[in-house]
């Protein structure tokens, strides 16, 4: 990475030196052939056009070829950067869920993955390119006016310094502030649209979306003026160095001229001199831009590295449980930590492998928190949950979840179709494995019917499957992915009477060594269960034992 953005630079200035060069050297080739003209055809015939022209050719390629490689390179650097960037920021973001991202929201992690990302490799391309361009090739010029004229150096010198000082004041320091807030602003805008779009019904059903659209607007009325007052500082500055430009172009030709009539420098050399100047400045053009990028590279990397802090859980070497896969909850205590309410009171529970356990409760009593607490996801204050001899809290949830499948409540179906969607959960599965996951789940019949069959789309979040359809399409996944517990969050709600004994029996049928929990209130369901155990007021207890 560091040879690839080395060259990135080199090329950026290869680009500036060659633009110098061949404003120069046509400056003094211009003026060289006029004089020539002026001083009659001897002297005109004996001026050597060809070798200045050559140059000027050399300089005129030299500077397209820099120019498009120096593109490609450090976008292609800078793209690098972005992978990376992405990569980093998911190794940090995805152990610490759930439990620490409760409070963030999902457009504000989308706004870090995808805008923050991008500031910060834009670092790069925008602050890093035209900084290094400007220092390097500033000298560098700045040494070949030495050589040509110590006091047009000093001049250029004076005239360089004052457009970076210039810089400083207009566009550094008082573009912080508002870089602040254009990214914060920015980032609420992006949480709250997707936010917006992620509930869309809802706002459409309530009649709230015209007040949704003006606060929308809102936002972005304080962004976009945040963006001129940005913009303004940074024209401003741009401005400041063209004026610089000039004064210090009419300075260098002031002293060229007294050097021309002290015969210190030859009548081409005053011009060559001048255009050079010109050229110079160009590579100090870019610094206003490079300072507005430099500060919402700085506060990116802000953002970037407050997701550091969150508590994460990832295990070096995560333990792995062995067969027969038991679980034993002992004494535990649990409370969600926002609320401090206590979910879980010493709570023992022992399942065997193979065992199908149903467990019911009142509503809120704690159940799909249960399921949550077996895969790690929150912290327990008090007892320990052993998985095939193995504490959860020294393993990690891919672990866990290669030995148990759930169909939660929330599920989540992707805008795919039905065959993207199981094979997501089973990516080896045969289109036979499919189809006796979709007979179990009592889907056969409604994916036979589908004139596009198992490649139907199932629509945004599977609306275009039935509250019912959708979560047996959940029951397929877990199936198909053939691990040892099945974890079942009301497996049948919103099914007929009929679908549910049909689904339970061909459940029982298909997965007789698979321990399954199954989380149910309905009466149909839980005398398919080898015992019940019930969960209320944060302690378990048997509600009845099959013989
Ligand atoms: N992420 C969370 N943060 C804070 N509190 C939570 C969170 N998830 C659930 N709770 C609270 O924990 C309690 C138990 O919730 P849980 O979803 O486990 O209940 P449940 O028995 O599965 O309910 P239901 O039968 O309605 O699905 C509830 O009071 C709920 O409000």
């Amino acid at each position: 990475m560091r040879w690839h953005m080395r060259l990135g630079i080199l090329l950026a200035c290869t680009g500036a030196v060659a633009n110098f060069g061949l404003l120069t050297l046509s400056g003094w080739l211009l003026a060289g052939a006029a004089m020539a003209g002026l001083a009659g055809a001897v002297a005109a015939q004996s001026f050597n056009i060809l070798l200045p022209a050559t140059a000027v050719r050399f300089f005129a390629t030299t500077r397209i070829l820099a120019r498009y490689l120096e593109k490609i390179s450090t976008h292609d650097t800078a793209l690098r950067l972005t992978g990376r960037l992405r990569s980093w920021l998911y190794a940090r973001l995805a152990p610490q869920a759930p439990a620490g991202l409760v409070s963030v929201r999902g457009g504000d992690i989308l706004s870090r993955f995808v805008s923050d990302t991008d500031r910060v490799a834009a670092w790069y391309t925008d602050v890093a390119v035209p900084c290094w361009r400007a220092i390097l090739c500033s000298l560098f010029f700045a040494g070949v006016f030495l050589c040509l004229l110590p006091q047009a150096a000093a001049v250029l010198g004076g005239g360089l310094a004052l457009a970076v000082m210039g810089v400083w004041c207009l566009a550094v320091r008082p573009v912080r502030g508002l870089m602040q807030r254009s990214v914060e602003r920015h980032a609420a805008l992006q949480a709250e649209l997707a936010d917006t779009l992620h509930g869309l019904g809802e706002w459409l059903v309530l009649g709230a979306m015209p007040r949704q659209i003006a606060a929308l607007n809102a936002r972005q009325t304080a962004l976009t003026n945040t963006h001129r007052r940005i913009a303004a500082h940074e024209g401003l500055a741009g401005s400041c160095i063209t004026l610089l430009m000039f004064c210090t172009a009419v300075g260098v030709l002031g002293v060229a001229l007294q050097a021309f009539r002290a015969g210190q420098l030859a009548g081409p050399e005053v011009p060559m001199l001048v255009l050079g100047t010109l050229a110079a400045f160009d590579v100090v053009a870019a610094l206003p831009g490079a300072c507005v990028a430099a500060a919402r590279t700085q506060l990116g990397a802000q953002r970037l590295a407050a997701c550091e802090t969150g508590e994460s859980k990832a295990v070096a070497t995560p333990a792995q449980p062995v067969a027969p896969y038991d679980l034993e909850m002992r004494n535990l205590c649990f409370s969600y930590p926002q609320t401090g309410a206590a979910v879980l009171d010493h709570t023992t529970l022992t399942v065997r492998q193979g065992e199908k356990l149903g467990i019911t409760g009142p509503s809120g009593a704690g159940k799909s928190s249960l399921v949550a607490l077996l895969f790690n996801f929150w912290p327990v204050q008090e007892g320990r949950i052993v998985f095939g001899g193995v504490d959860v809290s020294t393993t990690d949830a891919e672990t866990l979840s290669s030995l148990i499948s759930v169909a939660s409540q929330d599920f989540h179906l992707f805008t795919a179709t039905l065959r993207d969607n199981l094979l997501l959960a089973a990516p080896q599965a045969s289109e036979a494995d499919m189809n006796e996951a979709l007979r179990i789940a009592q889907l056969a019949t409604f994916v036979a019917a589908l004139p596009q069959g198992l490649d139907t789309l199932v629509g945004h979040e599977g609306l275009r499957l039935s509250g019912g359809q959708a979560r047996r399409l959940s029951i397929a996944q877990a199936l198909l992915r053939r691990t040892p517990w099945l974890v079942l969050d009301e497996p049948t709600e919103g099914l007929d009477d009929a679908t549910e004994q049909a689904l339970m029996q061909a459940l029982l049928a298909a997965c007789p060594r698979t321990t399954i929990l199954c989380i149910s209130h309905r009466s149909g369901v839980l005398p398919f269960m080898d015992r019940v155990v019930r969960l209320e007021g944060g302690r378990l207890c048997p509600e009845g034992e099959k013989t």
